[in-house]
């Protein structure tokens, strides 16, 4: 039997240091199905800081989740030993041993099979996680939520940055260049050939336009058909939202998706195998009311639903 969420109905939810979601620990457990573990690193910032306080306020911002998951029927946390595993403290004053740090701990943590689900911290997180979970499955179809492509070359000459992971992750050879794909782009590019490099790097867009023209049932089946029988990683940048629905972030752009159309599309990703997810890009200086913090928890409570099989 899993152990589940501290029992809010004896203990008040806003009492006590916040797991996420109110979880155990990883140390209170013999072994996790999956752990959620913080990554607080923003250095690889081309806009505004903060991010590395985003493990903190998701945690913090995820007091009132509940165990049944309704829309999905599924209690995620009895079906599978979720634990938070803290974490990943890492140098902020170099992002090449940052990146090193994440992909070791990573590997470490998921050496018996737990699939991990991350908090970031910026985007240039992706790449070390995905280098990890590439170890284990092969090139991985993604599936990138977010406002930008995070497909782009260098800033100020480096390489490995929060608009670049993706990128990488493809000339490494991580990603199914097949099966991969962005959802909920949008904003002003820095020319027509960032598309031409993206879908040559391997990613198909699904743009925020789309979904308003389009809708979400086709969106749903773009998302569906491009992905196919892959093993699946998730990564969500909180600014695919609208500055509405998530105002705490570093890179924000308007005209995005809500938070009731993101919930949606991570609930369309049951139907796939998820090996590995992060939610990236939370700042909580920029939040108000926590909006954005409770839009990240209620994402990762999706995903955490969404991981788990279909008996
Ligand atoms: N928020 C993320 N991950 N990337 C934004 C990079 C946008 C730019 O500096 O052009
Ligand atoms: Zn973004
Ligand atoms: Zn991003």
């Amino acid at each position: 039997m899993p152990i589940g969420p501290r029992d809010s109905s004896r203990t008040p939810r806003y009492a006590g240091i916040a797991t996420f979601a109110l979880l155990p620990r990883l140390e209170e457990v013999d072994r996790a199905d999956i752990a959620v573990v913080g990554v607080p690193f923003d250095s690889g910032v081309s806009y505004r800081p903060g991010a590395r306080f985003g493990p903190a306020h998701v945690r913090e911002s995820s007091r009132l989740l509940r165990p049944y998951n309704h829309v999905q029927d599924v209690s995620p946390f009895a079906e599978l030993q979720v634990a938070d595993a803290g974490d990943i403290a890492v140098n902020p004053f170099s992002i090449e041993d940052a990146v090193r740090e994440i992909e070791e701990r990573a590997d470490a943590l998921s050496a018996g099979g737990t699939r991990l689900l991350t908090i970031g911290g910026d985007h240039t997180i992706a790449l070390p996680l995905l280098r990890s979970v590439a170890k284990r499955h092969g090139p991985v179809a993604v599936v990138h939520f977010d406002a930008h492509l995070d497909t782009w070359d260098t800033y100020f000459d480096a390489p490995v940055t929060h608009g670049t992971p993706f990128r990488r992750a493809s000339e490494e050879g991580l990603i199914d260049l097949t099966a991969s794909l962005h959802v909920g782009i949008r904003g002003p590019l820095y020319g027509r050939e960032d598309l031409a490099d993206d879908a040559r790097l391997g990613f198909a867009i699904l743009g925020s336009h789309d979904v308003e023209r389009h809708g979400m049932a086709a969106a749903l089946e773009r998302m569906h058909a491009r992905l196919g029988d892959r093993p699946v990683y998730v990564s969500v940048d909180i600014d695919v939202l609208d500055p509405a629905h998530a105002p705490g972030t570093g890179t924000p752009e308007a005209g995005g998706l809500t938070s009731r159309e993101l919930l949606e599309f991570l609930r369309g990703l049951r139907e796939h195998r998820i090996v590995g997810a992060d939610v990236v890009e939370v700042a909580p200086a920029y939040d108000h009311a926590q909006l954005t913090g409770i839009a990240a928890s209620h994402v990762a409570y999706e995903l955490l639903t969404s991981m788990v099989p279909r008996s």
